[in-house]
């Protein structure tokens, strides 16, 4: 299945990138929970699906076409399965950027079985044409073939059997309007809580059948940038070197040490975020600087900082981005424990922290 190269920047070659590489891939299938009961955290939209889906059983019909944005790695893919567990019918995946004709979604729409579902990931990336083709699939169950070309094409209109299309987006604020009404559901997954992703580290240890000691599940569920994928991988690594530095069992010292090894400190931040934070603490007194000069200064490019460092930085407040630049918060600074300039400290000087 090709998960990945559905962001425009891949952070796939990062511990802590939220992208699934060749090894989550092959682990993933083992991990994902089965049912809505085995899926973890998100409650709202566990409960709301739950009543989706048993109201739908109830009639003897097939449930509605479901819409999940979010993050990547936060379980879109794991819920898009459950539902079709839930409803005791086959799912068929695919993927925006994988339907670039409208022929290429006709074909898997007239070969859908009744009930079944489609799991479209990353949904905004289909051309315009096979989303227009969606439209009608999705209200009416029809979609029209062309057949020949130019003035004398024709359009033959050929019947689906019901189906539930579950789309998946990390914007769903790229979805036209159109499409995102046919939805008959909408769930927004959020960032996991630190004692959830403890829950999932607990239970992928017991699945993988690691050792883990309560303590050594909350040191890595704190580094996970909130991120089930994240925390599945992170507890694979210490795991190894719980087994080749000690006797397997994860303690909260051995899974300190062994993501120490791999660079990711105890907030989740791994070398290229450190980077950006340092030079814009160190070289830039925290600010503001511009983009450019900040990547230049950490020596990668402009996108990389600004769609794979910066997102996270902002997120846990570390980082502000201004009209005049990107500023470090006062947190930035405690962080890497330093201490800001007294202009900064103290509001004085130059200016406001956060720009105007
Ligand atoms: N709520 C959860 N409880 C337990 N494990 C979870 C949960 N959500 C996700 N996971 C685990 O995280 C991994 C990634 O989940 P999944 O592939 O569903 O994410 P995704 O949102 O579809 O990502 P992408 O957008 O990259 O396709 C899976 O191995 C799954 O087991």
């Amino acid at each position: 299945m090709n998960w990945d190269d559905t962001t425009d920047t891949s952070d796939g070659e990062r511990l802590v990138g939220a992208s699934a590489d060749g090894e989550d891939q092959a682990v993933e299938a083992a991990l994902r929970p089965k049912d809505l009961g085995e899926f973890i955290g998100q409650e709202k939209v566990r409960e709301q699906l739950d009543l989706v889906l048993r109201a739908a059983r109830a009639r003897g019909a097939t449930a509605d076409h479901v819409l999940l944005s979010g993050a990547p790695g936060l379980g879109k893919t794991t819920l898009s399965m459950i539902i079709a567990a839930e409803m005791e019918a086959p799912i068929r995946i695919t993927s925006g950027p994988a339907i670039q004709h409208a022929g290429d979604l006709a074909a898997i729409l007239s070969s859908l079985q009744e009930g079944e579902v489609l799991f479209l990931d990353e949904i905004h990336r289909m051309s315009r044409p096979a989303e227009e083709m969606l439209y009608m699939a999705m209200e009416d169950f029809r979609v029209d073939v062309i057949v020949g070309k130019g003035p004398g094409a024709t359009a033959i209109p050929l019947e689906l059997p019901p189906f539930t299309l579950v789309g998946a987006t990390t914007r769903a604020g790229l979805l036209p309007p159109p499409l995102r009404d046919r939805f008959g559901f909408t769930a927004h997954m959020e960032f996991y809580e630190p004692a959830e992703l403890e829950r999932v580290v607990h239970r992928s240890a017991s699945l993988l059948d690691v050792e883990i000691e309560p303590d050594g599940a909350a040191e890595i569920a704190g580094r996970s940038r909130g991120t089930p994928r994240i925390a599945n991988r992170l507890l694979r690594r210490v795991r190894d070197y719980a087994q080749v530095k000690a006797d397997g069992l994860i303690t909260k010292d051995i899974a300190a040490a062994a993501l120490a090894v791999y660079e990711v400190d105890a907030r989740g931040l791994d070398r290229l975020d450190r980077g950006v934070l340092e030079a814009l603490l160190k070289l830039f007194g925290g600010g503001p600087v511009g983009l450019s000069t900040l990547a230049v200064a950490v020596g990668e490019e402009r996108e990389t900082v600004e769609e794979v460092a910066e997102p996270f930085l902002v997120r846990e407040g570390l980082l502000a981005r201004t009209p005049r630049g990107r500023v470090a918060t006062p947190a930035a600074w405690a962080h890497l424990g330093l201490t800001p300039p007294r202009s900064q400290a103290t509001g004085n000087g130059q200016g406001n922290l956060f720009g105007a």
